[in-house]
């Protein structure tokens, strides 16, 4: 579990991360969201102690980081997978972790195996192609069997059997009650893994929520219908948890609430003609794009219309 109240850091006059309260709980894949610069990094480094907030806590099983006896038991974190010295063998690297928390050398190859690292395992960390350095730096952070961990930008450079792999990691991880907390830009990504979406921008706390009611509170699943009869299928259409709007004459209404099936059954038993039923699905990045889009500190010129 982890639990950040009012979670703060100011770097000089930046405000990287501004007073945020959460809860990660275990048992569950949570994704952690957010625009370039909306302050992820900075969190996840504050959770493992690497920057000390500002203002305000975070925990980890109940205790800041420096307080655990064995922080690696409790929480495995990939954060910057290059932190590993060049010159190093995986398996000396993580031998070098092991030693420090009193790890089995049978452990070490445990999560070689784990992380498919084998055939490089003696090699030097240097030479590692991007997706390997992740392996690796998965490999160190469950290394301590936590009951934490938390990942950033884990599928980054991975192929597509690595993102597989990694997709099968988190959820299994989460499976055995453990707690997995795991950015990305990858929305797609985060749709298919995870349980629980928290989604920053500009330092604070946007939505704390899941994938299904985020792409509900962005409009939800629409249909947009056209009939003759507009005014006798809004009649026939409206209900309980049913909106519908259009414009005054104009054939074509845009219906959320009703699924396009119900809509052109409904409509044939009143001898409606339809002349378009269209079937609309907002996807998580269009989701995440409307809830950010005042949070988005580098915006390109192609897909906003207009320069920073
Ligand atoms: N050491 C630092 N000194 C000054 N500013 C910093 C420092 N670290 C981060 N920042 C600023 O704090 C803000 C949040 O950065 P952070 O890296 O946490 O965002 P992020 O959400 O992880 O972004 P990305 O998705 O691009 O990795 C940014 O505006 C960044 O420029």
């Amino acid at each position: 579990m982890i639990e950040a109240r009012q979670l703060t850091k100011r770097y000089g006059d930046k405000v990287a991360v501004d007073g945020v309260d959460f809860t990660v709980r275990p048992g569950a894949v949570t994704g952690f969201l957010g625009p370039n610069g909306a302050g992820k990094s900075t969190t996840m480094r504050m959770i493992i102690g690497l920057d000390a907030p500002t203002a305000g806590t975070v925990t980890v099983n109940g205790r800041r980081y420096a307080q655990h006896s064995a922080p690696l038991r409790e929480v495995g974190a990939l954060l910057e997978a290059r932190s590993i010295h060049p010159g190093r063998s995986a398996f000396d690297h993580l031998m070098a972790l092991a030693y420090t928390h009193g790890i089995s050398r049978a452990r070490v190859s445990e999560v070689i195996e784990m992380t498919g690292l084998q055939s490089v395992a003696r090699k030097r960390a240097g030479a590692f192609s991007l997706g390997m350095g992740q392996r690796l730096g998965i490999a160190a952070a469950v290394l301590g069997d936590p009951q934490t961990v938390m990942l950033d930008e884990p599928v980054n450079g991975l192929d597509p059997e690595g993102v597989l792999w990694i997709r099968n990691l988190l959820t299994g991880l989460a499976a055995e009650g453990r707690t997995v907390f795991v950015s990305s830009h990858l929305m797609s990504e985060m749709a298919l893994v995870a349980d629980h979406l928290i989604i920053v921008g500009r330092g604070r706390v946007l939505a704390d929520t899941t994938v299904r009611d985020l792409v509900l509170q962005a409009g939800g699943d629409t249909v947009v219908v056209a009939t003759d009869d507009p005014a006798e299928l809004r009649r026939v259409l409206v209900g309980p948890g049913v909106e519908i709007t259009g414009h005054p004459g104009s054939e074509q209404l845009t219906v959320t609430g009703l699924p396009a099936r119900e809509i052109g059954r409904k409509a044939a038993e009143h001898g409606l003609v339809l002349f378009e039923l269209t079937a609309k699905t907002v996807s998580l990045e269009e989701a995440f794009m409307e809830l950010t889009k005042e949070s988005v500190e580098y915006h390109a010129a192609s897909t906003t219309g207009r320069a920073a």
